[in-house]
Formats: C-alpha cells, sequence, structure tokens
C-alpha cells in the first residue's frame, strides 16, 4: 500500500504525570505514516485526491493543544482515531517521541498502528 507520512512534527503541549509537568509544555514529536492510494492523485495533479497533509498536521496539532494529558499513550491514541475518522485513513501509525522525559535517554516514546474497523 502507498504510504502518506509526517515526520518530525513538533507540539509544544502540556504532558505528563508530574505536577511540573502542569505547569509549563514539553516538546513532543510525532511521526505520522497513513496508508493511502496515490493513484488517483499521480494520475490528477490535484489536491483533492491527496491525503493533505498540510492540513492533516494542523488538525493534530490543535487536537494535542486542545487540553493537557497525562500520558504520550493517550497523545498517540487520539491522534490514529482523529486520522482515521476525519481524513478518511484506513490504517496509520503514530509514534510520539517525548525527548525531555529522561535525562539520560535521548528520546522515549510510544507507537502504534490502528486501522478503521
Ligand atoms: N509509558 C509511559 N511512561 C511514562 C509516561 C508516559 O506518558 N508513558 N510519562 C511519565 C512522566 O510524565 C515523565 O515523562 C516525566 O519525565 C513517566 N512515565
Amino acid at each position: 500500500m502507498d504510504k502518506v507520512f509526517v515526520k518530525g512534527l513538533r507540539v509544544d503541549a502540556y504532558i505528563g504525570v508530574y505536577d511540573w509537568e502542569h505547569e509549563q509544555t514539553q516538546p513532543l514529536f510525532l511521526d505520522l505514516t497513513m496508508a493511502w492510494d496515490q493513484t488517483a492523485a499521480g494520475g490528477s495533479d490535484a489536491l483533492s485526491d491527496a491525503l493533505d497533509y498540510d492540513t492533516l498536521s494542523k488538525a493534530v496539532v490543535a487536537l494535542i493543544q486542545a487540553r493537557p494529558r497525562q500520558l504520550i499513550e493517550t497523545v498517540a491514541a487520539e491522534v490514529a482515531q482523529l486520522i482515521l475518522t476525519e481524513f478518511n485513513v484506513a490504517s496509520v501509525t503514530v509514534r510520539v517521541e517525548k525527548p525531555q522525559a529522561v535525562a539520560a535517554a535521548n528520546t522515549v516514546g510510544v507507537e502504534i498502528t490502528r486501522s478503521r474497523a
């Protein structure tokens, strides 16, 4: 299956379980990979046939910044659900990295793959 992807999408968010994390934003970095048949867009050269990664990225940022969350698992699950339902995508992989979470690590994170029922 063809894919559309967004890599390293930065979202400054209130995210975490500890009190200090509720008082300041931290950066999250998202990689999004969507199954999307490119046949129509590749033939028509029309954005209306493509999965618009710009609109999708803005919707993901707005969702994450709409309210604080404790776990990056929740972010991943809600982002996957948004992409499946609002963008007519059959399958999506969402990776969420929280690089400031563990001082001794370059980054930590979660990755999930979800498909429309
Ligand atoms: N699996 C997870 N473990 C932890 C999370 C998380 O979101 N998922 N969050 C924290 C804290 O918020 C941490 O990031 C603060 O440094 C701890 N473990």
